[in-house]
């Protein structure tokens, strides 16, 4: 399709799950079209970007992935040396590194315009992450178009815009309450809104931050959005009726191995650099190998969130109380810097050992083989916080969720999966959510075992997948759409 010689710049968020679907979108259209892509980050991001391209990949397309550098010093902004990603920070440093990001701004604009120096031509369009909406004043001033990428789905990616954008929300405790743009039927929770979107009003460093860049992001010339027509209809009504521009559904952006997996072929292996040495794959598929089918609970918060640590007490006391296998991801609890070494003493005593003496569970610090262990045979269940990677690669491979939505739109996400799409429980919400063992246990045996709910739950999982599966097949919804998108920035060309 198209010329070989364009050229796409894309801008993610520092942040894994931000990352990890920008560079699935860049191999996609790479491989459906020839174009080059850069693909612009700061000097840690692009190192792990580049090593995750060197590692899964053997096709010829790579040299057409390039990557460039821009710089960052958190240490400029108050954050410690080398604070690249969302990863690396504690709750109280991500203001500071959302309003840091803003800084790259200028050297963006310098790489554009020294690719359009050196081609003679603006690139074909600038694909920014929403949390970039400078980038469409960027894209106006080089004579290109700027089109948003959502990471997250349609459903989340609405509540999210509009609550932050029809500021405050001052419901009580027990108040349910409309959000614009949404069904009057629709109703939230005030427990649903993140601490800081409760207090917010348009004056605070939040609101600041976000408003303005969500405003930005409006006046592109459409947005990508990493979902399926199929998967969440209602969702797409609502944000196409909020952002009231073109929104082109390209995803949910998956590993080929993770579509292309079936239950009788196994963990798939080695899609991902490794990020922080947590545990080997190994290690965790061995382990898995030893349980049945569908027995192993896996439990993971994502790449930048954590639960406090008296939540973390008693969400271990249920796991044990239940008996049930299971895989876990520790990153430090709130209030510990997140770079600290695991702590025995933020669990029950001697937990850890019990665990692994009785064969039940497996605990590994910070970053975990994600893809291998969902794709395992004997991963029955996820207990996640909703992020928008993480609901999606579950589902692909048919496993159901227990929900625990900590911030960002994973609340929202968390009600559509429980309301919308009957697959998962939610456990609790957020780090002021009560955590009780015995809730722990009846919520975990609830879905894992095989009858009523959780078999049910189990049989949606794997609709949610087959749909997933065929949106991303060659004539499906998902790859017309990125070819729909590419030959509309061709055909828009002339207009620049
Ligand atoms: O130990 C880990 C932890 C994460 N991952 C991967 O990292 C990604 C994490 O993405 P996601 O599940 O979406 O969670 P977050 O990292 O929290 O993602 C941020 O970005 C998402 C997409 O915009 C939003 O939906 C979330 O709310 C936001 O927190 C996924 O691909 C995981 O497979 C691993 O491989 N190993």
């Amino acid at each position: 399709m198209g010329s070989q010689h364009e050229h796409i710049v894309m801008l993610p968020f520092m942040a894994q799950g931000h990352i990890i679907p920008f560079l699935a979108l860049a191999k996609q259209i790479q491989q459906r079209t020839g174009f080059t892509i850069t693909i612009a980050n700061t000097p840690l991001n692009v190192q792990y970007l580049r090593t995750t391209l060197s590692t899964t990949s053997n096709d010829s397309s790579q040299p057409s992935i390039r990557l460039a550098e821009l710089p960052f010093c958190g240490s400029d902004h108050g954050l410690p040396p080398h604070t690249e990603n969302t990863e690396s920070l504690s709750l109280q440093q991500f203001v500071t590194f959302f309003h840091a990001s803003n800084t790259l701004q200028a050297p963006f604009h310098s790489l554009v315009s020294g690719i359009i120096e050196k081609e003679g031509r603006p690139p074909l369009c600038i694909i920014s992450d929403v949390f970039f909406g400078w980038a469409t004043e960027v894209a106006k001033s080089l004579g290109t178009a700027n089109v948003t990428f959502t990471t997250g789905g349609a459903y989340g990616t609405a509540a999210y815009m509009s609550l932050w954008q029809n500021l405050p929300h001052r419901a009580t405790e027990s108040d349910y309450f409309a959000v614009p743009g949404f069904p009057d039927t629709c109703r939230f929770h005030i427990t649903q809104l993140h601490q800081y979107l409760r207090v917010a009003d348009g004056t605070d460093i939040w609101s600041r931050y976000f408003q303005p860049m969500l405003a930005n992001s409006l006046k592109s010339s459409g947005w990508l959005c990493n979902t399926a027509e199929e998967i969440e209809p209602q969702g797409l009504e609502i944000f196409r009726n909020y952002v009231k521009l073109p929104v082109w559904t390209i995803g949910p952006l998956l590993p080929p191995a993770l579509l292309n997996h079936s239950p009788s072929s196994g963990s798939i292996s080695g899609q991902r650099a490794w990020k922080v040495p947590g545990v080997s794959p190994e290690k965790c598929l061995e382990w898995l190998d030893k349980h049945p089918q569908s027995s192993v609970l896996y439990i993971s918060f994502g790449s930048q969130n954590t639960i406090s640590q008296s939540q973390m007490m008693e969400l271990a006391m249920g796991l044990e109380d239940s008996g049930k296998p299971f895989i876990w991801v520790i990153r430090p609890p709130v209030g510990f810097d997140i770079k600290c070494e695991f702590r025995a003493e933020w669990l029950p005593e001697k937990f850890e050992q019990r665990m692994a003496d009785r064969n039940q569970g497996l605990i590994v610090h910070n970053w975990a083989p994600q893809l291998e262990i969902l794709s395992h045979k004997s991963t029955g269940v996820f207990l996640s916080h909703c992020g928008w990677n993480s609901v999606m690669e579950s589902f692909c491979v048919g496993v159901p969720i227990i929900a625990w939505p900590l911030a960002a739109e994973q609340c929202y996400n968390s009600k559509m999966l429980v309301e919308d799409m009957g697959v998962a429980v939610e456990l609790t919400r957020g780090l002021q959510g009560a955590v009780v063992r015995k809730e722990v246990k009846r919520v975990i045996e609830l879905v894992m075992d095989s009858e009523g709910k959780g078999e049910e739950m189990k049989k949606k999982a794997a609709e949610i997948g087959e749909k997933i599966r065929d949106a991303m097949r060659e004539e499906g919804s998902s790859l017309k759409a990125v070819d729909d998108f590419v030959s509309t920035m061709l055909s828009k060309r002339q207009g620049y």
